[in-house]
């Protein structure tokens, strides 16, 4: 085994790492380095105060070649390691996170608006991707397989190379992890591209990942906009593509896949459903709701966001959601009671205001909050958002229909399980669902026939590690997570080993 650049753990008494939201912001070769020929300049607003807090160069063709270039030479050095010694590395990388996790999580806040002790649950499952994958990886084979006389074959799990990774901006060090752990468990290396509103956290890791050890040039960060996604997408040695954000992305993503023919994983859109019956314990049912709608400002792909209610206790269950809803506190993501952050932006606060705007003109669809929260100064330029709950919501309403990646929960009523059921799954979204009931024998018919990745029975929004989480229909294709992410960041190889005699029949005579 050659010789690794950097022993295992450099310096145990010393992990502290760089939050600063200070560039460079391009992270190569270990480092944070500055885009030789920037594609213009991407201004990083802090949602909390709508501050300017970094402005961000995006790279070009030059630095997108360079990244993956770094990753190709350190994929030869990473391949060198075996499995336990890389899994070893990984779970440096979690204590390194753990051991920073107040710092990121404020860094995360100033990224994303969402409040600081939902920052730290995301930072911790981040430091959870690394420890579970660092633990599993020893253990991921491939397999033996026994032929006719005494024949074999070993069917062997190989890395793919380098992998091209392009992020969301709701979960912006989650999503680069959940990528990324599982990627580098596997044996390839990694050039990562965030969301141009959410930059900071992804250099951060880079930092992490160099304080466990694991060489320079195994995971890189390339800023940016689409072009630069494009053309990471574009790269002819990047050997996979792992993508989060909207089906149209997604679409352009799995097309410059195809073109290559390299394998595109996408973790895409939903409008999930959450289904509560009549028997079931209406408390938990309630809860389950808000955390699957006003999480993050709702902007969480999985979210319920069509909530489902028989019509017996449509009153008992509205009744308890809005009193919990009308106590949640909306203000200064940093402030340790705020429960409802800012949103990622001014455009994007208006696009959920104009999707209530709609439901509000809707003859019967009686709206609660879904209007701008103004916060004194330094927050004056934040655009906060209530918590909003379309009451009598019917399938045909926009509202209803299309993801508003927003805080905006449509109730709607049932009256039995077929047509729950059909209605649940009239969408073109397969991501998540949920099925509320007492009855163990329905809600596990219920889950069966949902059509959707993740489907919870009495609970909401939970996503261990150690479970594979992607979606159906238009939502995805192929798992993060679980074992199945390592599957999903390998190739397999066939070795097929002859003990006796070459067998070709009629082509040779003796
Ligand atoms: N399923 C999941 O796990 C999951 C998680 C988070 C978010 N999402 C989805 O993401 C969406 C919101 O995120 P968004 O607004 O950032 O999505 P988006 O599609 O606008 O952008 C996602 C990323 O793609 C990049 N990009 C844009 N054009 C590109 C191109 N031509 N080639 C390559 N990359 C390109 C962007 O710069 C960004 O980094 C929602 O639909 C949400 O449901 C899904």
């Amino acid at each position: 085994m050659k010789a690794m650049r950097r022993a295992f753990p450099r310096d145990p008494r010393s992990r502290r790492i760089s939050t600063a939201a200070t560039g460079p912001f391009n992270w190569v070769r270990g480092e944070r380095v500055a885009p030789s020929d920037g594609l213009g300049v991407e201004a990083v607003v802090e949602p909390g105060t709508g501050r300017v807090i970094a402005e961000v160069p995006g790279s070009g063709a030059r630095d997108v070649d360079a990244a993956v270039r770094e990753a190709a030479r350190a994929f030869e050095e990473w391949g060198e390691v075996g499995p336990r010694e890389r899994g070893r590395r990984l779970l440096g990388v979690a204590r390194v996170i753990e051991e920073n996790l107040e710092d990121i999580a404020r860094l995360e806040v100033r990224d994303t608006g969402k409040p600081i002790w939902e920052a730290r649950v995301d930072v911790g499952s981040c430091a959870d991707a690394f420890r579970f994958f660092g633990g599993v990886v020893a253990g991921f084979h491939g397999r033996h397989v026994q032929l006719e006389g005494g024949s074999f074959a070993v069917v062997r799990k190989e890395p793919l190379g380098v992998i091209g990774g392009i992020g969301a901006w709701n979960f912006p060090m989650q999503t680069c992890t959940w990528k990324v752990a599982p990627a580098l468990a596997a044996g390839n290396a990694f050039v990562y591209k965030p969301a141009q509103w959410t930059p900071l956290t992804a250099v951060t890791l880079g930092e992490a990942i160099r304080e466990a050890g694991i060489p320079d040039g195994v995971y890189n960060v390339v800023q940016g906009a689409g072009e630069t996604g494009r053309l990471l997408c574009e790269h002819p040695q990047v050997a996979k593509l792992s993508f989060t954000g909207s089906v149209p992305t997604g679409v352009r993503v799995m097309t410059a896949g195809a073109g290559r023919v390299v394998p595109v994983t996408l973790e895409l859109g939903g409008k999930s459903p959450l289904v509560v019956f009549p028997d079931a314990d209406l408390e938990s049912a309630v809860k389950g709701a808000l955390v699957g709608n006003f999480l993050s400002q709702g902007e969480v792909c999985s979210n319920g966001t069509r909530v489902f209610v028989h019509s017996s206790i449509k009153k008992p269950f509205l009744d308890m959601l809005l009193g919990a809803v009308r106590k949640m506190k909306v203000g200064d993501p940093f402030e340790e009671d705020t429960v409802v952050g800012a949103t990622i932006t001014e455009s994007h606060a208006r696009k959920v205001l104009s999707y209530i705007e709609e439901a509000r003109g809707e003859r019967g669809a009686v709206v609660h909050g879904g209007e701008r929260v103004r916060l004194p100064p330094p927050h004056d330029g934040g655009w906060y958002l209530s918590p909003c709950v379309v009451e009598n919501a019917r399938d045909e309403m926009r509202c209803v229909r299309e993801e508003i990646f927003g805080s905006v929960l449509s109730l709607l009523e049932f009256d039995d399980e077929e047509e729950a059921v059909a209605r649940a799954n009239a969408t073109e979204f397969g991501l998540a669902g949920a099925v509320f009931t007492r009855d163990i024998r329905r809600g596990h018919r219920v889950a069966a026939r949902l059509k959707a990745g993740t489907v919870w029975i009495n609970t909401f929004n939970l996503y261990p590690t150690e479970l594979p989480f992607g979606g159906f229909k238009r939502s995805g294709v192929g798992r993060e997570n679980g074992v199945d992410a390592l599957h999903h960041f390998s190739q397999t190889k066939t070795v097929y080993v002859e003990m006796g005699e070459v067998q070709c029949g009629p082509l040779w005579k003796d």
